[in-house]
């Protein structure tokens, strides 16, 4: 009998990434996650989940091992297919919020009255009508954040990279976003892969949650969150959440002592 395994999707196998001179980021990081999962990562500060991201987009390089995605090697070359949405999105401040996202549309061939048909849906499926034509200094942070969201989902990237995207937001558009993008991931089945500092986050989106340790950044376990996948249907204070969030906030407890320690070793 032949089991199948389910397609690959991120691909990372003893990857070891070293800032010049010797900062030791990545060590020996292998991690294999299935095509359309979403998959929180969760560490210690410096860890080196930013540079795990930058690495999977393609860009940044690195000095040993091997990256790729369904079955497409990233060594440096960045793709729309890979596409990450930082805590900060930097929009075009001379085009409106609706022409930031067509403009993301145009970049990736799409034709400029079809980019600007669906660059409206887009405001219209998230309520941001009254925005469509303001410039990204008339917005609030949360509402530049939704437009920048909204300009890299609907590009539609194969793999969305999220650095912690919501943590400077209020709650109300954190939860918003939160929504937003797990049913993007919901309907498309597209793979994320989502950085977080917030342990009840992590968990609350994500199908499985990787813990990373201290730097050198080495991938300690991969935590199965078995709830349903329509997420936004489950309260943020069930029981089941609950347990795992305990569990990961233990792991990462330990981890922070010992990046503390780490810290006042090399007396930062
Ligand atoms: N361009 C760079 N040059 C030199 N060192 C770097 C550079 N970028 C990151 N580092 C170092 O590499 C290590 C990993 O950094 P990285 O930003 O990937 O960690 P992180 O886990 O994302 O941190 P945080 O949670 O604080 O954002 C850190 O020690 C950081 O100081």
């Amino acid at each position: 009998m032949t089991t199948s395994l389910p397609p690959a999707g991120l691909s990372v196998r003893h990857l070891h990434k070293i800032y010049p001179p010797d900062i030791v980021a990545l060590y020996d990081v292998n991690l294999e996650l299935p095509l359309g999962e979403f998959t929180a990562i969760i560490g210690p500060s410096g860890c080196g989940k930013t540079t795990l991201l930058k690495i999977a987009a393609g860009i940044e390089t690195y000095q040993q091992g091997a990256v790729a995605f369904a079955g497409e090697a990233i060594a440096g070359n960045p793709s729309w297919k890979r596409s990450v949405i930082y805590q900060d999105v930097r929009l075009f401040p001379w085009l409106s919020a609706q022409a930031n996202i067509a403009f993301a549309l145009e970049s990736k061939g799409i034709p400029k009255a079809e980019a600007q048909q669906q660059a409206r849906e887009w405001i219209v499926r998230q309520g941001l009508e009254a925005y469509a034509d303001a410039y990204p200094a008339e917005l609030s942070g949360g509402t530049r954040q939704k437009i920048g969201v909204c300009r890299v989902l609907a590009s539609q990237p194969d793999l969305v990279l999220c650095d912690e995207p919501f943590s400077a937001l209020d709650w109300n558009a954190r939860e918003s976003l939160q929504h937003d993008l797990l049913h993007y991931w919901y309907e498309q089945r597209k793979s994320v892969l989502f950085v977080t500092h917030n342990v009840e986050e992590a968990v609350y989106l994500a199908q499985r949650v990787v813990l990373m340790s201290a730097r050198p950044g080495v991938i300690k376990e991969i935590v199965d969150v078995p709830l349903p996948d329509e997420r936004w249907t489950v309260r943020r204070d069930s029981p089941q959440l609950l347990d795992i969030a305990r569990y990961v906030n233990n792991h990462i407890a330990d981890e922070v002592r010992k990046a503390q320690l780490l810290e006042q070793e090399l007396g930062y």
